[in-house]
C-alpha cells in the first residue's frame, strides 16, 4: 500500500443521530482512506444504516460534521454529494425494472456526461457513451443479458447492475450497501469476484453482514455496537479482538459454537475469511 493511502477522503467527526429518545449514532468518528477497502460491521441495530444515511445525506445529524475530500458536506443534499463524487449503490426500482441493463447504463452514463435526457439519442450517436456502457457491461458480467428487461434478470445480475450503475456515476467514494444480501449461493461467486475487482482508485466503504465477503474484501474495519464505535483496525486485529468476539458470541443462538470469529485465525494480510466465518450471527432479516 502506498503512502497516498493515508489520505482521508471521507471523514465523519463526532456524529450523533437521535430519534426522540433513541441515540442511533453516538459520537461516531470514521475516516475512509484513499483507495481503502473499509468494512463497517456490527450486529443488528448497531447503527450501520443510520450512519450510511448520515454519510449520504438522507439524514441530517443531530451533531457532528462530515467532510469529503476536505470540504464540509454536512448540509448537502444526497444528489449534491453524488455530484461531489460520493455514490451509494442503488436499489433497482420500478423505473429500472422495465429498462434493459444497456438502457439503464446508457441513461446513467449520458447523465454523467452531461447529455441528460438525450440518452436514447446519445446511445446511438455518442461513441464515448457506447464504449463506457460496453466496458461496464463487460466488467459486471452483464453483456449477455444487456438487452433483457431488468425485471427478468437473475437476482445476482440485478445486484451487479446496481453496482454498475453506481460506478457509471464515476465515484471517488463508493458506499456498497450489503451487495450480496439475498443472492443465492450459485450466483455469489461472480458477485464476490466483481466486487474484489473494483477499481483500486475508488475508495470503498462496505456495509455487510456476510463475513466471507468482509474478510476477503476489507483491509480495514470499523465495528459499531449500539450506535457507538466499539473498535477499528485491520482484519487480523478485528478477528482477534476479544471485545468483538464477545459482541458476536453474545449474540444469541445464531452465534453457535462453530460460529463466527470463534477460534478465528486472523487471516494473514487480511485476504482470507476466518474459519467459520459466515453471517457473523447478524442476519439483517432475521
Ligand atoms: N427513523 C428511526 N426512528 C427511530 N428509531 C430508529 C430510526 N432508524 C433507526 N432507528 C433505531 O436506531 C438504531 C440503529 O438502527 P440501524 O437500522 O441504523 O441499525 P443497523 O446496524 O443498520 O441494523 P441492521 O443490521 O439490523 O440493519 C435501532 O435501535 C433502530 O431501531
Amino acid at each position: 500500500m502506498s503512502t497516498s493511502h493515508n489520505e482521508t477522503v471521507l471523514a465523519a467527526q463526532g456524529l450523533v443521530m437521535r430519534f426522540g429518545g433513541i441515540t442511533a449514532t453516538n459520537h461516531v468518528t470514521l475516516n475512509l482512506k484513499k483507495g481503502a477497502r473499509h468494512a463497517l460491521i456490527g450486529p443488528n441495530g448497531a447503527g450501520k444504516t443510520t450512519l450510511v444515511n448520515l454519510l449520504t445525506g438522507v439524514l441530517q445529524p443531530t451533531e457532528g460534521r462530515i467532510t469529503l475530500e476536505g470540504r464540509d458536506i454536512t448540509g448537502l443534499a444526497p444528489h449534491q454529494r453524488v455530484a461531489r463524487g460520493m455514490v451509494r449503490t442503488f436499489q433497482i426500482n420500478q423505473l429500472f425494472d422495465s429498462l434493459t441493463p444497456l438502457q439503464t447504463l446508457a441513461l446513467t452514463v449520458s447523465q454523467q456526461s452531461g447529455l441528460g435526457a438525450k440518452w436514447w439519442q446519445a446511445l446511438g450517436q455518442s461513441k464515448p457513451v457506447a464504449e463506457r456502457c460496453a466496458q461496464l457491461l463487460e466488467q459486471f458480467h452483464l453483456t449477455e443479458v444487456m438487452d433483457q428487461p431488468t425485471r427478468v434478470l437473475a437476482y445476482g445480475k440485478r445486484r451487479l447492475l446496481e453496482i454498475a450503475i453506481a460506478l457509471a456515476c464515476e465515484p471517488r467514494v463508493l458506499l456498497l450497501d450489503e451487495p450480496v444480501a439475498g443472492v443465492p449461493a450459485g450466483e455469489r461467486e461472480e458477485l464476490l469476484q466483481t466486487v474484489a475487482a473494483l477499481p483500486a482508485d475508488v475508495s470503498v466503504l462496505l456495509i455487510e453482514h456476510d463475513m466471507d465477503l468482509v474478510f476477503s474484501f476489507a483491509n480495514y474495519m470499523t465495528v459499531l455496537v449500539n450506535g457507538t464505535l466499539l473498535t477499528e483496525g485491520t482484519p487480523d486485529q478485528i478477528a482477534n479482538d476479544p471485545q468483538v468476539k464477545a459482541v458476536y458470541l453474545g449474540h444469541g443462538e445464531e452465534a453457535n459454537a462453530a460460529g463466527p470469529l470463534q477460534g478465528a485465525k486472523a487471516p494473514s494480510g487480511g485476504s482470507a475469511a476466518p474459519a467459520g466465518a459466515g453471517s457473523m450471527g447478524a442476519n439483517p432479516h432475521g
